[in-house]
Order: structure tokens, then sequence, then C-alpha cells
């Protein structure tokens, strides 16, 4: 199972992260949000990095010139969109992306997936309106469809106590945790994040 720890704001739970086992770290650059980094905050958290752990950026929204201005400073290997953005401005980066899902209970999740082909893949997160993610909440996992030939990243409310049963049940490629293993908003507890990743491989 691969583990993406979202939401890092400084190098020290980048580093313990990686020790833990993460294959992904998400770093938040969205102005909302108490996880969010600025590019500079970014550049010194990849620094800690090794080249082999995917540095995956987060944006909601963004304008264009925004997300340049980040790509141009910060060494991302991934790019997440989690607003409601469209495959058009997801793609005009020319950088592999993952497009958040929220599982609002009317969504089409199938439909959803086909407006953005070239995505490499899709992040489920819970919905909760107004609140674009890092909700804490979960949704029900049965929902993920198990028919989409797409990697799929489950998300939403996810703890160590969860994981286990989310991925039994909804058999994702991939799991992401932002508040679950936190000791406070915007940091992580070492000891949640090794527990987690150990829970997630079962
Ligand atoms: O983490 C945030 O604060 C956040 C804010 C706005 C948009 C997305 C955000 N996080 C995105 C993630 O990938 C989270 O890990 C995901 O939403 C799950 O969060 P949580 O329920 O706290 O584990």
């Amino acid at each position: 199972m691969q583990v993406k720890i979202c939401g890092i704001t400084n190098s020290e739970d980048a580093g313990d992260a990686v020790a833990a086992g993460a294959d992904a770290l998400g770093l938040v650059f969205y102005a909302g949000s108490p996880r969010c980094v600025t590019a500079e905050q970014a550049a010194a958290i990849a620094k800690a990095v090794p080249p082999f752990v995917t540095l995956v950026g987060l944006f909601v929204n963004a304008d264009s010139a925004g997300v340049e201005d980040t790509l141009a400073r910060v060494p991302l290997n991934l790019l997440q969109f989690h607003g409601t953005e469209s495959a058009e401005y997801c793609e005009q980066f020319r950088r592999p992306y993952i497009k958040a899902l929220r599982m609002k209970d009317d969504l089409d999740v199938l439909a959803a997936m086909a407006e953005h082909p070239a995505a490499r893949g899709f992040l489920l997160d819970a919905y909760r309106p107004g609140v674009p993610g890092g909700t804490g909440e979960s949704f029900d996992w049965q929902r993920v469809p198990q028919d989409s030939g797409q990697q799929i990243v489950l998300a939403g409310g996810l703890t160590p106590g969860n994981v286990a049963r989310a991925v039994d049940t909804a058999q994702p490629q991939a799991v992401d945790v932002s508040g679950g293993v936190e000791a406070s908003p915007g940091r992580k507890d070492p000891q949640k994040v090794a527990a987690f990743i150990r829970a997630a491989n079962g």
C-alpha cells in the first residue's frame, strides 16, 4: 500500500514521515489551510526529502500564475488539484497530476473521472460544504468504484485505527492522511505517522 502523508509544514515532520516509510509527502499551497506553506518553506522541506519520495504540491482553484511561480521555486514531482479545476486548467502546467474528487452524495464518480483523461489518479476525499479538504471526516468507503481502471488514493478521516478497515473495504492503490496523524493542526505526531503506515500495510 502506498502512503501519502499530507499537510507537511516543516523539515522535521518530513524526515520523520520518510523514516517511517511514507511514499509521498503533500505540501499545501492553499492560504485557507492551517497547513499552508510558502514556496520558501516548501523549498526548504524539499531539500530534506530523498529523491525517490514523491513530493506532491496541493492547490485549490489557484490562479495559474501562482502555480507556475511555485513550480519555478519548488521541485514538485506531482500536482494535486483539490478544487473544482477543469481538465484544461490542470493540463496547462504539463506536469503529472492527480485530481481530488469530493464524495458528495450525488457525485457520479466514474463520470467525474472521465472529465480528467490525463489525470494520473484520483484522490477521493470526504465532502463538507465550504471546506475543500483536510476535514478529518470520512465517507462511505463502499462508494469507491472497483472497476474504474484508475489509480485511487483514498482520503478523508483516516487514522491509524481505521485505515486497515478502509483499505480492506475500498481496495485503493494508495491512502492519504493529514489530520489523523497530527499532534496539532500543521504539526505531525511521529508515532501516529509510523502507526498509520504500519496499519495501512497490514
Ligand atoms: O489539509 C488541508 O488543510 C487541506 C485544505 C484544503 C484542501 C485540501 C487539504 N488537504 C488535502 C489532503 O490531501 C488531505 O490529506 C485530505 O483532505 C484528507 O484530510 P484528513 O481528513 O484531515 O486526513
